[in-house]
């Protein structure tokens, strides 16, 4: 089954009002491959901005996070329903950022992709190992146990409005990309894992994003990959780079 490439543009905690303004306008300019869908993240406060200033087809607003309670005293943070009334229906989930600085457990990062999915919101879920786990040869019993606390919380239809970002923490943002056999033998391993323990559709259906260190030069060799379906995309999604990034399944 083809599997529609997909890349995300992660702005991080990057830009401003002028800056997220170019960027739009060299995307909205830009000739971008129409088989692939592409959602661009910035900070929360520029996700409407971003939106008001959006004119191209394929291109979407996505969140870098969102809380797993409707509303209520929980200051600094943004409910699901919030996004879905801006009109934002992507969100990141589980950067390694947020799990490493900000103490986000693998329970965590599951209730609020739960949360997300149920108020029909789609979710770039991201997965990865340290250093010391790969060279500790743990890099996949690490993604599996991120992957099983997801699926304790996620129903088998849940998973049509996942999407999976593998980055290796060593990895981003430091130019050392993952090799495209270190890349496809994880990705090759997430897929079976599905298979195995969601079903073979979901395994077939669900988009598998490879994140770190990727930029116009290195992109075109892994989207070769069979299950690299796309890029999350840090550093480089802020510059005009980005639309080789998009285009490099062509
Ligand atoms: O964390 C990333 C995307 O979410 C990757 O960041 P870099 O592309 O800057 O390495």
């Amino acid at each position: 089954m083809a599997r529609k490439f997909f890349v995300g543009g992660n702005f991080k905690m990057n830009g401003t009002k002028e800056s997220i303004k170019s960027i739009v306008k060299n995307l909205n300019e830009a000739q971008l491959d129409s088989n692939v869908e592409v959602v661009i993240a910035p900070p929360a406060l520029y996700l409407q901005l971003a939106r008001d200033e959006l004119r191209k087809a394929g291109v979407e607003v996505s969140a870098q996070n969102v809380y797993d309670k409707p509303n209520g005293a929980y200051t600094g943070e943004i409910s699901v329903a919030q996004l879905k009334d801006s009109g934002i229906h992507w969100t990141i989930l589980g950067h390694s950022e947020r799990r490493t600085l900000l103490g986000e457990t693998d329970e965590v990062v599951a209730s609020k992709t739960k949360a997300a999915v149920d108020g029909g919101v789609s979710v770039i879920w991201c997965c990865g190992e340290s250093l010391e786990e790969r060279e500790a040869g743990k890099t996949v019993a690490v993604v599996e146990g991120q992957l099983a606390a997801l699926k304790a919380k996620l129903s088998p239809a849940d998973w049509e409005k996942i999407v999976i970002a593998y980055e290796p923490i060593w990895a981003i943002g430091t130019g050392k990309v993952a090799t495209v056999q270190q890349a496809q033998e994880v990705h090759e391993a997430i897929r079976k894992w599905l298979a195995e323990n969601v079903s073979q559709a979901v395994a077939d259906a669900t988009r598998i994003l490879y994140g770190g260190s990727v930029n116009g030069k290195n992109c075109k060799d892994l989207a070769k990959e069979k299950d690299i379906d796309g890029f999350l995309v840090g550093g480089a999604s802020l510059k005009p780079e980005f639309v080789d990034i998009i285009n490099s399944n062509q």
